[in-house]
């Protein structure tokens, strides 16, 4: 097996006259965090849309598991095992917080429509199952106490949560966050960086990583992609990142 789970290479975007994405190279590899950083407009947004299946690339390569996903939809990408967050979270708010992760599971569970129309036993059954994993994904994120209430309604720190819980729950081998850090208080970071490193070393999922918070993004990373103006410049650990004049010079200017 090798060790290289997403391989991206020569993705470049092209939105009209914009090179939005200039020639981007990474790779993920197993149970490994990757984080994509750089200013505002970068292009860090449009590579996660591409590897995730919402915009077609001009041009380019995106493999997950030697296997080509490059231009898939995104339904079809989540097949391969890889799933995303949203900058900004987006839930079924009006359904409670266990109907949500009920939900994620629906494209999972076996069982059609006919066995869900009858209430058949092994629409039950498969709908028991669903709902012991939902449970247990809740008492994981500590938000089992609000499984009944409206997603919309719960504080912004736990919609984010269980946005993740709701990814985890189909059991992706490529977590991608899009700014997870956005929004939440220091103490919320923190448990953050808790909850990836602990996704990780439990489940064995790789993490793909957009994150603006320097203090999430250095602690938690295990190698950084800096993007400028749609082109890479460095990827690197993250001291490596962090000394490299050229990264100072695109986050401060000359
Ligand atoms: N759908 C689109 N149509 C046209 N231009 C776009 C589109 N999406 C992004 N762009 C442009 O592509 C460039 C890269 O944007 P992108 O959102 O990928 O950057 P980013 O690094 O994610 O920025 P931020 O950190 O602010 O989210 C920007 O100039 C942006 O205006």
């Amino acid at each position: 097996m090798s060790e290289t789970l997403l391989k991206v290479s020569g993705l470049t975007m092209r939105f009209g006259g914009l090179l939005a994405v200039d020639q981007v190279e990474f790779d993920v590899r197993r149970d490994e965090v990757f984080a994509i950083i750089g200013p505002n407009g970068a292009g860090k947004t449009t590579v996660f849309n591409c590897v995730g299946g919402f915009y077609k690339p001009t041009t380019g390569d995106i493999l997950m598991d030697g296997k080509a996903i490059t231009g898939q939809p995104s339904h079809k990408v989540a097949r391969h095992g890889l799933v995303r967050t949203f900058q900004n979270v987006r839930l079924f708010k009006n359904l409670t917080v266990l109907e949500n992760l009920m939900v994620a599971q629906h494209t999972r569970m076996e069982t059609g429509l006919l066995q869900g129309l009858f209430k058949l036993p092994s629409f039950r059954h498969s709908e028991t199952e669903a709902k012991k994993n939902a449970v247990q994904w809740l008492d994981f994120m500590g938000i089992r106490q609000y499984a009944n209430r409206e997603a919309g309604n719960l504080a912004y720190g736990h919609q984010r949560r269980l946005e993740i819980a709701r990814c985890m729950i189909t059991q992706p081998r490529l977590l991608m966050l899009d700014e997870p850090a956005a929004g939440l208080n220091p103490q919320e970071k923190r448990d953050l960086q808790a909850l990836i490193d602990q996704l990780r070393r439990e489940f064995g999922v790789a993490v793909l990583l957009i994150e603006h918070d320097m203090s999430l993004v250095m602690g938690v990373s295990d190698r950084i992609l800096v993007m400028e103006h749609g082109k890479p410049i460095i990827t690197g650990l993250p001291d490596e990142v962090r000394a490299d004049p050229r990264v100072i010079k695109a986050y401060l200017g000359e």
